[in-house]
């Protein structure tokens, strides 16, 4: 039996690697400079597992912004506006891909499964040549072998790969390249013969509904593999999910070893022990990777007991369910959490730890004063008056159908709020957030740092806030938003004030490239202390007789990019949630703020990966961003924001929301998606979003009109807004202001048009 991670995370305790990017994007250090940190840290990394008692360590599971990315380039597969004629990337080609540059525009990125990392969505087209690049991989596997370390390349599988990818051609099937795609990963297996023991083969994608076709490349795709291998083992890694109905699929690939998610999906131990074939090893997935909960390890000790009586210790391995990519990396780092908290909490470093124990305990050399500690941590977490709070009980029982609903319809919502608001035809507004400069984040940091007072960070938020509302009048906006500045994050701010959930000093997990996330961990029942934004919304308004957005989190958004507790269902916390952020949609709305706009960024990527489960989550999800939100007058008009743009399947849940307006990602699908609006008759106001505001790129007022009037198309003239995408947070003022004005100028003439 030996222990083995999928996958670390890759930006550094102290976020090493975003910090020596964004430097090399500047142009302040050299390439040299940024390799260096980024071997430093796979060292780091590797020598971490390895003293925690990680006997084979992944390799090639670093990247320096996205291992999608990676396994394009791997594979030669540069579409031909990046590097005309060339398949082989530089790194200046490589960020052209991920970040795009002047008028070159980047892959597409797209949620990794369930997760909040996202990945950079491979091209295919029509005739595409692909050529094998393994250089990266075997440079790392060499770093590996020089400090002496058992090494396992860790590599994406070839289906899931091409199933995360898209056709920039119409009609065009991308699985008609699974063929040439396999081909150079034959190439790589073969330079690999004999050089490792073990290959990872990433194929998460065998835990979602699969078609004919792709189940018919796995056989495929496997058979052509398992030939080429020679002397290495193959492991087929699946993660996120029960196999469930890809379970003899998975098997029959006949890899030397199949890892599984026994977190996620514990019950199929038993089937997947069952069909396994003889020559066949199992990797238990038994540490959670996707959350920081200390594991259960009276618990995880049956359960791998079991499986070693099933199969035997030597047809085992233990492992984190996935890749440690979505958790921070060591817990020692966190001085400031309460102790007892703390206690209950495992981050990628302990879960290694954990990993070593797991399979040390099962060839009975138990640690004795791990378990020992492990178990006090546990019954302290299963009985702390932390975690439960009678008053949050008590309220949530009390919650009656009656609160989830707006009482008079949209239609009449509407003439009420127009006679209030006074907008014009095509209202201009943006998502909320504005450039988070770097003096707001200095302020922010030396305040924790207590090295200003209260008083003087308040005054320069106050200073952001004014700075923001004149620049708006100076645009012309016509909703005015304050601008987000006293936020780190639009989910971590909510979390640092609500009682039941707490927040790490540095507990940061990679989001996309170099932008980071320090998820609040939601560890017991949750309330609202007091008001969280009523102040700044307050003084935000003072400043103008415009309309001021007040601006929350939705309570699936905190839900989905927290930590989430895993004593009690997921819905059950998120109506915790829903009721404080009822309280504080109640608080703006007496403080006099007309316009409330509850954002929902993460309700689709909730979505269960089986559509089976969608509707129950959908049902549940909807019904408490409307708790959240209905407890309103008519008068006041609630907003909600989404930024992403696959509807198709969803606009009728989105409908149910029954919010009056909603700003959702639409420019780079060119508005395809307001046909579902149209298709589900959908009925309220929509923003879609007018400009991509991943890039500093400027859109022009000539592009602008275009979208606008391919909107116009599908939703009537007196329910269309004018927005962008999302919010402005990752941008700079003056690429800001220039797109603004040009979006601003194309409403007015538009309505002028009209009038
Ligand atoms: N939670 C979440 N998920 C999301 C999104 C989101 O906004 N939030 N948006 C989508 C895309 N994902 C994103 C994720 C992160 C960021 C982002 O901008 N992150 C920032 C960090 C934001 C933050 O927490 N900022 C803190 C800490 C800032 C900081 O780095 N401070 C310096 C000191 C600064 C100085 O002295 O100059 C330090 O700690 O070293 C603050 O403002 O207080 C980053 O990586 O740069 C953007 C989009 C989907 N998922
Ligand atoms: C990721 S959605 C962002 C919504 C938020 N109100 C903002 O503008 O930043
Ligand atoms: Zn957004």
């Amino acid at each position: 039996m030996f222990t083995h991670t999928l996958g670390f995370p890759r930006i550094g305790q102290q976020r090493e690697l975003k910090k020596s990017l964004e430097a090399y994007w500047k142009g302040e250090i050299a390439e040299a400079d940024l390799q260096a940190t980024a071997r430093e840290l796979r060292e780091r990394h590797w020598r971490l597992q390895q003293q925690a008692g990680i006997d084979f360590v992944a390799v090639n599971d670093f990247s320096l912004y996205d291992h999608v990315l990676d396994t394009s380039v791997m594979l030669g597969a540069v579409p031909p506006r990046f590097a005309v004629g060339s398949t082989s990337a530089t790194l200046a080609i490589y960020f052209r891909m991920a970040r795009g540059e002047a008028a070159i525009a980047p892959l597409e990125m797209s949620k990794w499964f369930d997760t909040n990392y996202h990945y950079l969505v491979p091209e295919f087209s029509r005739g595409q040549q692909f050529s094998l690049q393994p250089q990266k991989l075997l440079e790392e596997l060499a770093e590996a072998e020089k400090l002496g370390l058992r090494a396992k390349p860790v590599l994406l599988g070839p289906v899931t790969y091409l199933k995360l990818g898209k056709s920039v051609e119409p009609g065009f099937d991308r699985f008609a390249h699974l063929d040439a795609i396999v081909a150079e990963y034959e190439k790589l297996l073969r330079k690999l013969d004999g050089k490792v023991q073990w290959l990872q083969l990433d194929e998460p994608a065998l835990v979602l509904d699969l078609s004919e076709t792709e189940r018919d490349a796995y056989e495929h795709a496997y058979r052509r593999l398992r030939a080429a291998a020679g002397q290495t083992k193959i492991l087929l890694a699946t993660y996120f999910e029960a196999l469930r109905d890809n379970l003899e699929l998975a098997i029959s690939l006949e890899t030397s070893a199949l890892h599984i998610d026994l977190v996620r999906a514990p019950g199929q131990l038993q089937e997947v022990a069952r069909r396994l074939r003889p020559h066949q090893s199992l990797s238990l997935g038994i540490v959670d990777g996707r959350n920081i909960w200390r594991v259960d390890a009276t618990a995880a000790m049956a359960t791998v007991q079991a499986a070693r009586q099933w199969l035997g210790s030597d047809r085992l391995m233990i492992a984190p369910s996935c890749s440690l990519l979505h958790v921070p990396i060591d817990l020692s780092f966190e001085t400031q959490l309460d102790p007892e908290i703390r206690s209950w909490l495992a981050f990628a470093r302990q879960k290694c730890q954990e990993v070593k124990f797991l399979a040390d305990a099962a060839e009975q050399k138990i640690d004795t004063v791990f378990l020992a500690e492990n178990r006090v941590a546990w019954s302290s977490r299963r009985s702390s008056v932390r975690v439960t709070n009678p008053s949050v009980r008590q309220r949530t029982e009390k919650i009656t159908a009656a609160m989830s609903h707006r009482t008079t319809p949209y239609t009449e919502r509407k003439v009420k709020q127009q006679a209030r608001l006074k907008l014009p035809l095509f209202p201009t507004t943006t998502i909320g957030s504005f450039p988070q400069t770097t003096e707001i984040r200095k302020a922010r940091s030396e305040f924790n740092a207590r090295k200003i007072t209260r008083e003087q960070y308040v005054a320069l938020m106050q200073e952001s806030i004014r700075l923001s509302v004149d620049r708006q009048h100076e645009l012309g906006l016509d909703v005015l938003v304050h601008g987000e500045a006293e936020r780190n994050d639009m989910v971590e701010y909510f979390g640092q004030q609500l009682e039941g959930i707490c927040f790490t000093q540095q507990g940061w997990v990679q989001s996309y490239g170099s932008r980071c996330v320090k998820p609040p961990v939601i560890y017991g029942d949750v309330s609202r202390r007091e008001p969280m934004t009523v102040g700044w919304t307050r003084y935000a308004q003072s400043l103008t007789s415009k309309p001021m957005k007040g601006m929350l989190t939705g309570p699936v958004t905190i839900l989905c990019w927290s930590f989430v507790r895993d004593d009690q269902p997921r819905r059950d916390t998120c109506q915790q949630i829903a009721l404080a952020i009822r309280d504080e949609v109640s608080d703006l709305e007496h403080a006099g703020i007309g316009i409330i706009q509850v954002d929902e960024a993460a309700l689709r990527e909730g979505l269960p990966l089986r559509k089976a489960e969608w509707d129950d989550y959908l049902a549940w999800a909807v019904e408490c961003f409307r708790l959240s939100t209905s407890g309103i007058a008519d008068e006041t008009q609630l907003h909600t924001h989404m930024c992403y743009s696959e509807f198709n399947d969803i606009v009728p849940w989105i409908a149910q929301m029954d919010a009056d307006v909603i700003s959702v990602e639409a420019s780079r699908s060119r508005m395809e998606l307001l046909e579902a609006f149209e298709r589900f008759k959908y009925p309220s106001d929509i923003g879609p979003g007018v400009y991509d505001i991943h890039s500093p790129r400027v859109p022009s007022a000539a592009e602008i009109e275009s979208l606008l009037t391919l909107a116009l198309e599908v939703i009537p003239a007196e329910r269309l807004w004018v927005n962008p995408d999302c919010g402005l947070k990752t941008r700079g003022w003056p690429e800001t202001m220039a797109s603004l004005r040009n979006m601003v100028e194309v409403a007015r003439q538009m309505r002028a048009l009209r009038a």
